[in-house]
């Protein structure tokens, strides 16, 4: 199997970087979006001023508003944010062609459902072969060509490593892997623990606590996934670890953005005012609580950045609730 084109759903930061990396790889690329003013900028400029501005896009990349205009893709990339992805899938439904893969680039849970990224895409588009793309990479860098590398997982090794070939460019290494669980629930619970590094930061508590939070959590996101059905060594990967670690480090993450506001004591609506990018880990945070208490897996932070969210928890007591936890084993 080979791909020639590419069509992705979804022109945010992350849709257009994924359109920008495809073309690269020497994809025709047909890039859809809901507003015209995005079609136009991208068709007419070259660049996507409202989502990724600044950045020169391939000429190649084609923009449209029409779903249909997908009809002739052979490869998919679903980059809708994770609480449209269910609409955004069922309006792709009624042209895409049988056996055409799609790849899952949204980072979060499905709130109400609690569903992950695949179990929405079973519902809506249950004979499409499936990929997951997850890992460490900003919108902004990848658009400009800094390299990452990132995890591409599917169920099926073959394809999965026909998918990363089609996608590969110098700057742009998927790592093939099997397991699509790990790959999700790392991508979605790394945004939750991304607000707690930054209400860290925002609250000045230290380079150590900074560092504690990460290591915590990546124990927290471990057992959540595992607990899903992932395997453990799937999050030491890029899908975990790695998303944990550039997520948590950098204000340019938009959930740790929206921790730091919180941690300098704005309100949450006070956060968000005025952004037209979404913070995935504020709608997942509730959505990964609920789903752990399901499962019956303790995360302690995940819960605290929920209760904070939902403002029933202030930020000094939800730091005060963790520290004075009581003392728990790294193993014997
Ligand atoms: N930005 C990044 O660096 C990275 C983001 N991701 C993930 O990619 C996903 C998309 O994020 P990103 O591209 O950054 O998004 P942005 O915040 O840049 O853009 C918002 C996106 O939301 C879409 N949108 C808003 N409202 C709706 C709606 N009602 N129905 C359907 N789509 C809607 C917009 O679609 P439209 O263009 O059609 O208006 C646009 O694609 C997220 O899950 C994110 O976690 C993953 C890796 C990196
Ligand atoms: O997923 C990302 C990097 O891998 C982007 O993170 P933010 O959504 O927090 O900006």
């Amino acid at each position: 199997m080979t791909f020639h084109h590419a069509g992705v759903i979804g022109a945010g930061a992350w849709g257009t970087a994924l359109a920008q990396v495809c073309a690269r790889a020497g994809l025709q690329v047909t890039l859809q979006a809901r507003e015209t003013e995005v079609v136009a900028s991208i068709n007419d400029a070259h660049e996507n001023a409202l989502f990724l501005p600044g950045v020169t896009l391939e000429p190649t990349i084609r923009a449209t508003a029409d779903m249909s205009a997908l009809a002739d893709c052979d490869l998919i990339l679903a980059v809708a944010p994770a609480q449209h992805l269910r609409s955004a899938l069922a309006a792709l439904a009624p042209h895409l062609k049988a056996g055409v893969p799609v790849v899952l680039c949204a980072k979060g849970v499905e709130q109400g459902s609690l569903k992950l990224m695949t179990e929405v895409a079973a519902e809506t588009i249950p004979d499409a072969p499936i990929a997951v793309l997850s890992g460490p990479s900003f919108a902004g860098e990848v658009a400009r060509g800094l390299p990452t590398a990132v995890t591409l997982a599917c169920d099926d090794e073959e394809l999965a490593r026909v998918i990363a070939h089609a996608i590969a460019t110098p700057t742009f290494r998927p790592y093939v892997a099997g397991d699509m669980i790990g790959a999700e629930a790392g991508g979605a619970v790394k945004n939750v623990l991304a607000i707690a590094c930054g209400v860290v930061e925002g609250k000045g508590l230290g380079r150590s606590a900074h560092a504690s939070v990460i290591t915590r959590g990546f124990a927290e996101l471990t057992r959540f996934a595992v607990a899903l059905g992932a395997r453990a060594e799937t999050l030491n990967g890029l899908c975990g670890l790695g998303d944990l670690v550039l997520t948590c480090s950098s204000p340019q993450s938009r959930n740790m953005s929206v921790g730091l506001a919180l941690g300098q004591g704005l309100t949450l609506e006070q956060a968000l005012a005025g952004k037209l990018s979404v913070a995935e880990g504020v709608a997942s945070a509730p959505a990964v609580r609920a789903l752990a208490r399901k499962l019956g897996v303790e995360v302690p932070i995940c819960e605290a950045v929920a209760a904070i969210l939902d403002g029933d928890l202030a930020v000094d007591a939800a730091i005060a609730g963790l520290l004075s936890r009581p003392l728990k084993s790294e193993g014997f």
